[in-house]
């Protein structure tokens, strides 16, 4: 069984090498012991990605990783990174109240019913943060970046989320309906709300993710 590694982009996974294929036109690589997908920008891509791969090939774990905005009071700068607690479905009920607003939940699987809120795998999790000596936080997944510092704060605040994605919240809530232990790893590109892209620092905040995936990978 193999750990399945999903970036959004091939940019944020340029440093790893292996094997290439494609998997339904999306990139690919090969290791020892790992398969890489590009995923793709966004919820839909990452939870097709998943689940058409998953459909296919038996997992042992998934490990999503990327770049990030920070949130202004989450104490997490540039170059920083952090592993998913959870991640926040920000997207979905209603405005302010999420599914629970509507009174449905968006996932039940077994005992647990799931609406905004999807917990990432305790123990993978757990493991990484031990080696590679991060925290854990509250990731917030939405379809839009937040354009200004206010947008942003009010979605930290309303949330209680740290770090800022395209993705997480789809890629978390596949792994808990499909059985995979998974985990999420990102590391912060710039300051959520900040559209200024000369403040963004993608190149430092993927030379991050190449830091600490060398620690976890044989690459
Ligand atoms: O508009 C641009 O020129 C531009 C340049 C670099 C990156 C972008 C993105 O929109 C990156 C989205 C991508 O990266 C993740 N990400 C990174 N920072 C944030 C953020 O502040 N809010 C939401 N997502 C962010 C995201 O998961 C995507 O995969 C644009």
């Amino acid at each position: 069984m193999a750990l399945l590694l999903l970036s959004p982009t091939r940019l944020e996974a340029a440093f790893l090498k292996g094997r290439k294929f494609t998997f339904r036109g999306r990139a690919g690589l090969r290791g020892e012991g790992w398969v890489w997908l590009e995923a793709g920008i966004g919820k839909v891509n990452m939870a097709l990605t998943l689940a058409a791969y998953a459909q296919r090939h038996t997992l042992e774990r998934a490990l999503l990783f990327g770049i990030a905005g920070a949130y202004p009071d989450s104490g997490l700068g540039i170059g920083d990174a952090a592993l998913a607690e959870r991640e926040v479905q920000a997207d979905l009920g209603v405005r302010g109240g999420g599914m629970k607003g509507l009174g449905f939940p968006t996932l039940v699987t077994g005992e647990s019913r799931y609406h905004n809120r999807f917990p990432l795998d305790p123990g993978f999790t757990g493991q990484l943060s031990q080696t590679l000596r991060l925290p854990t936080r509250t990731f917030l997944t939405r379809d839009l970046v937040s354009e200004t510092p206010s947008e942003a704060k009010e979605f930290a605040r309303r949330w209680e989320a740290d770090l800022e994605n395209m993705e997480g919240a789809a890629f978390a809530q596949g792994c808990l309906w499909l059985g995979i232990p998974g985990a999420e790893l990102r590391t912060v590109s710039n300051q959520a709300g900040v559209r200024d892209k000369t403040q963004w620092r993608v190149k430092q905040a993927v030379e991050g993710l190449e830091a600490l995936l060398r620690q976890v990978l044989p690459v």
